[in-house]
């Protein structure tokens, strides 16, 4: 996948200018920059859910599988019932690595809305394998989860990295992967609106 000069806004502001950067088969970039630095805003938009204001995006249409703050579960399913669910969105039918890699059999059969705020975290996680997509977009994938389950995330990602996935995350935990860092604090975007004029921005 490859962002060249990517400028992307975030409620009509301007957040980032001038991004660019390469990520190859089987490497991890991790995203840093404070709090409000533009790494949930960047993500979406590579993830497809918003559109850049300009730039490009190669080699990620149909190849991204994206996780983020809301896990997006469906809460009156069981844990098998929402892997196979999205499986079958993604035409795979194979779940056992899902549940195995996330240590979730013991609640295959518990409703997803039953799940701990961790749990939850791994099942959202869990759905990235059924997913049989290449390029994994994290927004900070190991909020709520204990020490455990961080390392179960970090087996699991870099079985995936070996398999010639890739993945690019914000993340301010070292989850013992080899991975490149992008400060995005370089690419701010200059503020050149009236923000006095538009509070609905920061709703
Ligand atoms: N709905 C919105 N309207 C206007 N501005 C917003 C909106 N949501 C977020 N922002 C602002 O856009 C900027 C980028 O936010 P974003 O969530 O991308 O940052 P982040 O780097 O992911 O932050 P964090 O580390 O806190 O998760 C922030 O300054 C934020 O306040």
């Amino acid at each position: 996948m490859k962002v060249s000069d990517l400028s992307v806004a975030r409620g009509g502001v301007p957040v980032l200018s001038g991004v660019s950067f390469e990520l190859e088969p089987g490497k991890a970039l991790v995203l840093r920059g404070p709090n409000g630095a533009g790494k949930t805003t960047l993500l979406r938009c590579i993830a497809g859910l918003q559109a850049p204001l300009s730039g490009r995006i190669e080699g990620a249409e149909d190849r991204v599988a994206y996780a983020a703050h809301a896990d997006g579960l469906k809460s009156m399913l069981t844990v098998r019932e929402n892997l196979s669910f999205w499986a079958q969105v993604f035409g795979n039918n194979d779940i056992s690595g899902a549940l195995d890699g996330y240590a979730l059999r013991p609640l295959a059969d518990r409703l997803a809305g039953t799940l701990s705020a961790g749990q939850k975290r791994r099942l959202g996680l869990a759905r990235l394998l059924v997913t049989g997509r290449p390029i994994w977009v994290l927004d900070e994938p190991t909020v709520s989860l204990d020490a455990d389950a961080v390392a179960l995330f970090g087996s699991v990602l870099r079985g995936h990295l070996a398999a010639g996935g890739s993945a690019l995350m914000a993340t301010h935990i070292d989850l013992g992967v080899e991975a490149h860092v992008l400060d995005i604090s370089a690419y701010r975007a200059a503020l050149d609106v009236d923000l006095g004029a538009s509070d609905a921005a920061f709703l």
